[in-house]
């Protein structure tokens, strides 16, 4: 029990359940009734083999007796394990925990605890306090059976039965009450650690359930108010601040407006109204996500300063919109969607989601969000459709919507006929488009998808391109990816991320023209025509600049404004014949290019405020 809990929360499993609208309390009551029902049929069985081969403890014992005391411990074993569970993030740590306390406790049973038991003189109170480990409760009830079973057998004495224990205070009255004290306590005190801790940490405030805890709720520090930094030199990241804040204003002010509310209407200053009010009048609507000046910070360890993973991020996606973020490696793309989906909190700033603050409302957001990992998380042993039927489920799909949807989600993603195979068996590629079908099913509104192509050959790649195509007509789509011509295929706008800030953001076409801002033009003549090449260029545009030549081939960079392609067409044919023209192109920039230039200008922007920094330090 102890392997199967730790192994879905080391891999994340039981994250992507909760990202999927599992909330914790159903995940615990199915668990525990899964465990129940496991341990009952184990006990069961155990029981009835014991009786068939003649074991005396079992044959000469009131069925009732061993009935209730089996299962008392079964559910304090269940509770038992599920506080362990808590405390341990690796599964396999946590198997040889398990082994070294069924074993140990088989071993100290008979060997530590047993003189004990036997013992008359030995203060009750003392054996009492040893069997609050479970282990030794569970000796101590075992070893009574068989001293009530011996007694039946060499002195014929009546059955003990359960009226017995209670009303003549044997000793395994105590050791059932133990039992079911410690059931419960370990019950609330197993649901109580998981709400705080979270791989073996703290993630959320320990007086978080206590109504009269001033404690900040979700272990975040929020950063409202409007003193984000606008960088002027970035007038299109400056206008998604811009358009973040007034968003939120916005819903600042329809909250205090709203006719319920009185108290918050007293702190809202003059100005603020008239801020409010000004952008009540922008069209902003069908907001699907709103970032808040999100930053995310990890706390260095052994030494290592702090990481600023997210340094600051204002954004917003449309509904039906496909948002792609681009970024090197460790820009920080994927702290963000953790924050985004719930598996990290912000360090401080939030989102909303469909209105939704994720740091508050964030249960209520999983009940409609999609996520495609950028590690796969799946079983082993369930077949593809049982995947998407589980997800689909969780997501209230019932009967034929259900079988539907999880037929529709395996065409898309081309897997119909690997339905029911084991997804160990399925290859790195199909197990990916597995991922993005799970990401798909039941209609979620807000999808988040982490660089869902890699490791897929180009035809499997083409094919989710066209399901997420259909997917984002009635959804918002937030992807990351390293692929460009995804990007450029999917994306309605495009955002590049680097060491944590947003550089740039526009639609593709945007970007390359902001970022382009010129053609190549490339032309092979005989090596003799190329001044007359350079000639016919200069009329075709004054600003033309000659960048390579080589033997006859000569390339021109065209400034954009002004010219148009139809033009360069024109004149470049008409030239073909009279200057010998063998072959010419006209190419526009791409993104590729628009990614390089942006992270090379980010980087040694950063190079050089180090330096600077590095400097003044020296100068100190
Ligand atoms: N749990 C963590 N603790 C400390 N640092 C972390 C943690 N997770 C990520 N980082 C650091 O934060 C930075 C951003 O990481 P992140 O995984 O968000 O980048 P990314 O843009 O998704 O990269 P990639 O494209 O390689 O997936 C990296 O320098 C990474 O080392």
């Amino acid at each position: 029990m102890l392997s199967y809990i730790v192994y879905e929360k080391q891999k994340n499993m039981r994250m992507m359940m909760k990202m999927h609208g599992l909330g914790d309390r159903p995940y615990w009551i199915i668990t525990y009734a899964y465990f129940v029902i496991l341990s009952i049929c184990y006990i069961l069985t155990f029981t009835t083999f014991g009786s068939l081969i003649g074991l005396k403890i079992f044959t000469l014992n009131e069925i009732s007796v061993q009935l209730v005391f089996f299962f008392v411990y079964i559910n304090l074993q269940i509770v038992f394990t599920i506080f362990l569970s808590v405390l341990f993030s690796d599964v396999k740590t946590a198997t040889v925990i398990g082994y070294i306390y069924v074993i140990g406790s088989g071993i100290l049973g008979p060997s530590f605890l047993e003189p004990y038991i036997e013992d008359e003189y030995y203060p009750r109170v003392l054996l009492e306090a040893m069997e609050i480990f479970p282990g030794f409760s569970l000796y101590h009830g075992l070893y009574e059976l068989s001293r009530y079973s011996l007694q039946v057998e060499q002195f014929g004495t009546p059955r003990v039965c359960l009226k017995d224990i209670i009303t003549e205070g044997l000793a395994m009255r105590s050791v059932l009450i133990i039992m079911i004290i410690e059931w419960v306590v370990l019950g609330f005190l197993a649901y109580y650690l998981d709400q705080i801790i979270t791989n073996g940490k703290v993630g959320r405030h320990p007086l978080r359930f206590f109504p009269w805890s001033q404690g900040n709720q979700n272990g975040y520090k929020k950063n409202r108010g409007y003193d984000v930094l606008i960088n002027m030199e970035k007038p299109d990241v400056a206008q998604e601040v811009k358009k973040c804040q007034n968003l939120i204003a916005l819903a600042i002010f329809r909250i205090i407006f709203s006719p319920t509310c009185t108290k918050e209407r007293l702190d809202f200053t003059f100005w603020q109204r008239e801020i409010v009010q000004k952008m009540m009048q922008e069209q902003y609507k069908n907001q699907a996500v709103i970032c808040d000046d999100m930053k995310k910070v990890y706390p260095g360890s052994d030494g290592n300063p702090d990481k600023h993973a997210v340094r600051g991020l204002s954004l917003t996606i449309a509904q039906k919109e496909c948002f792609g973020l681009l970024g090197p490696n460790g820009a920080g793309k994927t702290s963000f969607i953790k924050m985004m989906t719930g598996l990290t909190y912000p360090t401080s700033g939030t989102a909303f989601i469909q209105g939704l603050d994720i740091c508050k409302d964030m249960k209520k957001v999983h009940t409609f969000m999609g996520i495609c990992p950028q590690h796969d998380l799946t079983w082993d042993i369930l077949t593809g459709k049982e995947h998407l039927l589980f997800y689909g489920r969780l997501k209230n799909l019932k009967g034929d919507v259900l079988k539907k949807a999880v037929v529709d989600s395996l065409q898309a993603v081309n897997l119909l006929e690997k339905a029911d195979v084991q997804v160990g068996e399925y290859s790195g590629g199909m197990k990916r488009r597995i991922s993005v079908a799970i990401s798909l099913i039941g209609n979620p509104k807000i999808v988040y998808m982490d660089e869902p192509s890699t490791g897929l050959d180009p035809a499997s790649r083409k094919r989710l391109w066209s399901a997420v195509q259909s997917a984002k007509k009635d959804r918002a789509i937030l992807l990351t990816t390293h692929s460009m011509e995804e990007a450029d295929a999917l994306c309605d706008r495009i955002g590049i991320f680097v060491d944590g800030y947003l550089q740039c953001i526009g639609s593709p076409s945007e970007l390359k023209a902001r970022y382009g801002g010129y053609l190549v033009l490339t032309v092979t003549t005989p090596s003799e025509q190329e001044e007359e090449v350079e000639r016919l260029v200069q009329q075709i545009s004054s600003k033309a600049i000659k960048v390579y030549h080589i033997s006859g081939t000569q390339k021109f960079q065209l400034p954009k404004q002004g010219l148009k392609i139809g033009d360069i067409f024109r004149q470049v044919q008409s030239a073909r014949t009279r200057l010998n023209i063998q072959a010419w192109g006209l190419s526009d920039i791409t993104l590729e290019d628009v990614f390089i230039k942006v992270a090379n200008e980010a980087n040694s922007l950063t190079l050089h405020s180090l330096e600077n920094n590095n400097n003044s330090y020296n100068d100190y």
